[in-house]
């Protein structure tokens, strides 16, 4: 960059650039400040000759010095220019109002421009201060709500108006950025419930306080009770009052607010209204971060002209309230830290969006459709130096990217400069998310469907503490400055002293009486002779310290890029190992299946094989059956357990006869049993030659004959091949016939 203060035009700028300073705010802050330690200085007001002295502005500083601190003499001095700078003394609104941010919300409103407004500066110099405000003073996002909604007091609608139902799908089906809309009742109540307590809010009128807002707790609680929350807004200040910048707007129109957050964490983006994050767990570790879904920015179908951020949650604000409770529930989303450097320092960049719609008819078919453009506030993360911050691991990979993306954000606005000054430049914003978030709207768009969208109107407001650390300033303001320019303080001119006085003395030493030429005439020759040289070292001296300043600068610029490639090889070390890790994981997965397959299978194997053992076992055990006899054999079976049950008999009749008395008569044959074995001469055979008991079994024995020749015999025994029992199966009781003809 050409050292150079001239001030820009401001009209070629794609950001204005203001610088505000820091006051000190402790007491050993304040002492330091007392005794002139501050390198950061600011420049008094130079009122030129062909300022119009007519017309009295209000003068205000441009320009700051930078000082290296403990060396003032030898080392070159650097100043900034800026749009303009903010001293220690300004205040929240006077912030406000001389940034433009009210011209930014008045573009969004009736100029069809899109608006960004976004802070800048090493951590803890006091951009959340200046951006979220503080208990008693509201910040710059506070004040543009502020504003934006009472200029549309009379011509917003709710999405949560029982009378237009179809609102909400209306706006979907315009939403270009493939969102999912919410209205806003709807999604307070998801996130806080209890909807018995709404409206009880009182209109809340100022930020919340670092202290206040959910940042700080957000590590423990994720979410707040709605009652906590209503509390917190009842409680916030309603200053600064900016009703006088109000835009009357036309009470024809409809209007809608639509807001969204998001967060560019480690060159991802990542919505700050979602489910999982709005419930997300106490313990925010970067399991958590990676757990989440990255978003795309990226050209749509309903906006092929530019770039959005796509699949985003949006909320229909009609009310300041309900806006800042989303805000609220963003900022709880949002991922703090502590560092070495700042308790509560933000370790992303946040964006909070809010578009404003109107309502517009179709001209041919009257179709309803909304269009309209969108105030962006971003909260960069602090600048943080890797080796200050007492940071490791994950975290440090963080400061990494985080000085990364603002590295690239500085080359961005450095570039911005040089197409000011004429030259054709590109600014290279695509490098990384943040600065193509910031930047790819600030151009005009070639794109044919595009014709009548402004480029955006960019403000950069730049904080530092001139008492803070003094290299990360430097490199902030470097970066972000308008224009710069290295000087050297000069040195006060012995060698002119020198000369003028050896002049003076020569002059005035009056001749001596004899004429003679004194040594002391020559001597002071020599002297003016050797001033001259003195002189002429000295510029070349001075020329040196201005080269040495320039490669001093050099030499910082090409450390932060160093330390910048580090940390980014720290980061691209620690991706790999978790791709190791992942990959590792994933291997020993599949190792894991490979063998739980092998397992099934051996068992599988070993079933089978079981199986087919029992298989073969069971076609060895075969059911035999004995062979059907032949009547023959049967005769002869019989034949045989006739003999049997004779010989039984005729035991069991000498039983008798020894038992019962010599003078004992047989008994007469019954008339029944003859009649019945009419026709069977065999049994009257029998009954010639025994007893009557004899009798009954032969007439027996000859009916089971006659029978067995009638019908064939079913086999009535098996046995069990194999068993090792083998048991016939008898059935002598069933050969012997039904008990009846006993
Ligand atoms: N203009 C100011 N007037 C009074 N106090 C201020 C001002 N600016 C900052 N502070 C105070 O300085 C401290 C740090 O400021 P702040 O938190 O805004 O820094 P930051 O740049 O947002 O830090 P980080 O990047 O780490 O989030 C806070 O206590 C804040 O109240």
């Amino acid at each position: 960059m050409n050292p150079s203060t001239k001030q820009p035009s401001n009209q070629t700028s794609l950001f204005q650039v203001f610088l505000r300073l820091r006051p000190p705010i402790t007491k050993e802050e304040a002492a330091h400040a007392h005794r002139g330690e501050r390198y950061l200085n600011v420049e008094p007001v130079e009122i030129t000759k062909d300022s119009d002295v007519s017309e009295p502005q209000n003068p205000h500083p441009t320009h700051i010095t930078l000082q290296p601190p403990n060396d003032s003499r030898k080392r070159a001095v650097e100043k900034f220019a800026f749009t303009r700078v903010f001293e220690e003394s300004s205040k929240q609104l006077e912030v406000f109002e001389n940034t433009g941010v009210p011209s930014l919300v008045k573009g969004v409103l009736k100029e069809g421009r899109d608006g960004l407004v976004a802070t800048l500066g090493v951590t803890g110099s006091g951009k959340s201060h200046t951006i979220l405000g503080t208990k008693t003073q509201r910040g710059i996002t506070q004040m543009s709500l502020d504003i934006l909604f009472r200029s549309l007091a009379n011509t917003i609608r709710s999405a949560d108006n029982f009378e237009d139902p179809t609102l909400l799908a209306s706006l979907s089906a315009a939403d270009s950025s493939e969102a999912q809309l919410f209205s806003a009742r709807n999604f307070i109540d998801s996130i806080y419930g209890d909807p018995t307590e709404r409206g009880r809010a009182s209109r809340a009128h100022t930020p919340m306080s670092r202290g206040q807002t959910p940042l700080m707790e957000s590590t423990h609680t994720p979410m707040i009770p709605r009652r906590q929350l209503n509390q917190r807004l009842n409680a916030l200040p309603s200053l600064p009052n900016t009703n006088h910048l109000v835009t009357p707007m036309d009470s024809q129109a409809e209007h809608v607010v639509v807001v969204s957050m998001y967060e560019v964490y480690n060159d991802r983006i990542f919505d700050l209204l979602s489910p999982s994050q709005v419930t997300g767990t106490a313990s925010r570790g970067n399991n958590q971060k990676e757990k989440r879904r990255p978003l795309l920015f990226k050209s749509t179908e309903g906006s092929p002209d530019r770039k959005i951020v796509a699949g985003l949650r949006k909320v229909v604000c009609s009310t300041y309230e309900e806006a800042m409770m989303v805000l609220e529930t963003g900022l709880t989303e949002r991922r703090i830290a502590g560092t070495g450097s700042n308790n509560v320092s933000s370790r992303s960049h946040g964006f909070f969006c809010l578009e404003v719609k109107k309502k517009v008819r179709g001209r041919r078919y009257g179709e309803i459709s909304w269009a309209g453009n969108s105030l962006t506030v971003v909260d960069l993360a602090g600048s943080e130096r890797a080796r200050n911050a007492r940071t490791a691991g994950a975290t440090l990979a963080e400061a990494g990217k985080i000085n990364e993306s603002l590295m690239y954000l500085g080359q961005c606005l450095q570039m911005q400069s040089e197409i000011s000054e004429g030259n054709k430049t590109v600014v290279p914003y695509r490098q990384c998310k943040l600065t193509e978030l910031l930047f790819s709207n600030s151009f005009p768009s070639s794109h044919s469907a595009s014709h009548n969208r402004y480029p955006q109107k960019a403000v950069m407001i730049v904080t530092a503490d001139p008492l803070g650390d003094f290299n990360a300033t430097s490199q902030i303001l470097r970066y972000s400055a308008l224009a710069r320019e290295v000087t050297v303080p000069r040195i006060p001119s012995v060698s002119s002293t020198i000369l003028s006085s050896s002049t003076s003395t020569t002059q005035s030493r009056p001749p001596t009486s004899t004429g003679r030429t004194t040594p002391y005439t020559a001597s002071t020759e020599d002297l003016q002779e050797a001033a001259r040289e003195i002189v002429r070292i000295t510029d070349d001296y001075e020329a040196l310290i201005v080269r040495l300043a320039e490669e001093e600068i050099a030499r910082q610029e090409a450390e932060f890029k160093l330390r910048a490639a580090e940390e980014k090889c720290l980061m691209i070390e620690q991706e790999v190992r978790e791709e190791c890790w992942a990959e590792m994981d994933e291997k020993m997965e599949e190792e894991r299946k490979r063998w739980q397959e092998a397992m099934d299978r051996q068992a599988g194997h070993h079933e089978e094989h079981l199986d087919n053992k029992l298989e073969i076992a069971s076609r060895g055990i075969q059911i035999y059956q004995d062979p059907e006899p032949t009547a023959d054999e049967r005769v002869d079976e019989l034949a045989r357990e006739n003999e049997f049950l004779r010989s039984r008999l005729a035991a069991l009749e000498r039983q008798l006869n020894s038992r019962s008395s010599p003078t004992r008569k047989p008994k007469p044959r019954p008339a029944a049993m003859s009649n019945n074995d009419a026709g069977n001469n065999q049994s009257h055979l029998l009954s010639s030659d025994g007893s009557d008991l004899e009798n009954m079994f032969q007439r027996v024995t000859a009916f089971k004959v006659a029978e067995t020749y009638k019908s064939p015999v079913k086999p009535k025994a098996a046995l069990v091949h194999g068993a090792r029992n083998p048991r016939r199966v008898t059935s002598r009781k069933k050969d012997l016939g039904p008990e009846d003809d006993l």
